[in-house]
């Protein structure tokens, strides 16, 4: 066993060493890389990047390196993004090179081939984004706020009737919303089986290995290699989750054909993309497998940011009461003391917007948003960029820049009262950017609108009266919930 692992290790460190002089030879033609730490030879940055709250890390590295930062790992680049500027700059206005993905066995194993977040850039990604687009537009996302308000109501009688639970009321909210426009589904009951199927898919997500810095996405041979070879758990355990992620795919594909059937389907994205493909056939632009793909990325990119954003609204609310206070205020002004609001009211609502902004800016749910891929090598302001970097748009150092905001860990929604810009980089950049974040901010604004409406949030109160303030303490990992 040892003589296999020294003679695997030997392999790569002489693979590395190759390309290390190769690239010595070739940077001496060109600009240098953007300035990081000092790295160790061979494995770079590996021992460390954080494997826990990395956003944290980058933010401080920006503090001394400046907004473009390069790291390197095991012979991979990684250019972090920590300012709007640097961030436009590359993702939006040069988004025709910056919008690829890295390709992540870990991912690709447990079946989400399909999922538009994990496309390489190129066709299928053009018709999958195509099919999200058209479905989630400003326009068409109109049609969906009847359910948002409904839901949002149903939300205030959760809370209402217990309110300790109130984590699990907001994640309902959140579900069920997805739940209704993306398979015409409607929860009645804990039992639901569309729930279970979604809580079994969540639990794969949070507990599979970070894509792209686990062992068998770093050396793709490993997931060749057998079960037993060290390391290769990252491909054993996706391939374990396989059944769950295709059952998600596979139940409401076949429960809706058999609504359809017998004409009880209601109005959903996968309705109206079934309904095509029964009318068209294979001249229907979009494959089963294309939808399928598709309505689990809705799902499985809707609900726990919108989740994330609503649990990060009460932090905020409790850990700063006199926010809440003049939120409600304006409401109370607004409505009176028994209305509650509707997104027509949303205009007239000055400061609860610039609270929904600061909820966003002041502690992000994507804190370090989904990596894009460099296809090209680049030059940005003197430095260059190689083909093939990961560039990761750091939105936590971006919303927390002390050239830009004030006491920027204050959640404080005067600021943009006072100038200061709204923040930017919470759905992202260029060509990637979130095609669901007209739904998700229509969703979070009247979730929150209803709550301050309905409700003073507070902290719960020890044994002898005095209130217990949370710490602000987020989960790590992709969000930051
Ligand atoms: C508050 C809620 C949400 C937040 C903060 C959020 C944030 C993001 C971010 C930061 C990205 C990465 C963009 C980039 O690579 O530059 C993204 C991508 C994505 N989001 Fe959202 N999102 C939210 C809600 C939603 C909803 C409701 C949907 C579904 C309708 C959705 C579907 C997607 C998909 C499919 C992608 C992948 C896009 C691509 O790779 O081209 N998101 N989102």
């Amino acid at each position: 066993m040892l003589e296999v692992f020294l003679i695997v290790f030997l392999f790569l460190a002489s693979g590395l060493l190759l390309w290390r002089l190769t690239n010595i030879k070739r940077s001496q033609d060109r600009p240098p890389l953007p300035p990081g730490p000092p790295a160790d030879p061979i494995i770079g940055h590996l021992r460390i990047i954080p494997s826990e709250h990395s956003d944290r890390f980058f933010y401080e590295l920006s503090r001394k390196y400046g907004s473009v930062v390069h790291l390197h790992v095991l012979g991979s680049n990684m250019i972090v993004l920590n300012s709007a500027q640097a961030a436009f700059d590359l993702l939006d206005k040069r988004s025709a090179i910056y919008s690829d993905r890295a390709h992540s066995d870990v991912l690709m194993l447990m079946g989400w081939s399909h999922h538009l977040a994990f496309l390489r850039y190129g066709k299928r990604f053009h018709k999958h984004r195509k099919l999200l687009n058209e479905y989630f537009s400003h326009e068409k996302c109109e049609s969906y706020l009847p359910v948002q308000a409904l839901e949002a109501r149903r939300l205030l009688g959760n809370l209402l009737s217990n309110p300790e639970k109130f984590n699990d009321h907001l994640e309902w909210f959140s579900t069920s919303v997805i739940l209704r426009i993306n398979y015409g589904h409607e929860v009645v009951s804990e039992n639901d089986t569309y729930l279970k199927i979604i809580a079994d898919v969540g639990y794969c997500v949070t507990h599979c290995a970070t894509p792209g810095s686990n062992l068998v996405d770093l050396i793709p041979i490993m997931k060749y290699l057998p079960s037993w070879f060290p390391g290769t758990y990252p491909a054993t355990q996706s391939r374990s989750y396989r059944p769950t992620v295709d059952l998600m795919h596979d139940y409401p594909f076949e429960d809706v054909k058999k609504q359809m059937a017998v004409g009880t389907a209601k109005d959903s994205f996968l309705f109206t993309h079934l309904e095509g493909l029964q009318c068209e056939g294979s001249e229907y632009p979009y494959t089963a497998e294309d939808i399928k793909g598709a309505t689990g990325a809705i799902y499985s990119a809707g609900v726990d940011t919108i989740w994330s954003s609503l649990s990060i609204f009460i932090l905020a609310m409790v850990l700063y009461p006199s926010v809440q206070a003049r939120a409600q205020k304006e409401l109370d002004e607004l409505l009176g003391p028994s209305q509650l609001p509707e997104f027509d009211d949303r205009p007239h609502l000055p400061y609860l917007e610039c609270v929904l902004q600061e909820t966003y800016r002041w502690n992000n749910a994507l804190p370090i948003g989904v990596p894009h891929r460099l296809m090209e090598d680049d030059i940005y302001n003197g430095m260059f960029i190689p083909k093939g970097s990961t560039v990761i748009a750091n939105t936590r150092g971006i919303t927390l820049d002390e050239d830009v905001y004030q006491e920027p860990h204050a959640f404080d929604p005067s600021r943009y009262l006072r100038g200061e810009p709204h923040p930017v980089g919470q759905f992202g950049f260029g060509r990637r950017i979130c095609p669901g974040r007209h739904l998700a901010e229509s969703g979070v604004w009247i979730a929150i609108a209803s709550m301050l409406a309905a409700f003073r949030i507070s902290p719960v109160k020890a044994e002898d009266g005095t209130p217990v303030l949370p710490r602000e303490n987020f989960c790590p990992g992709l969000q930051g919930k």
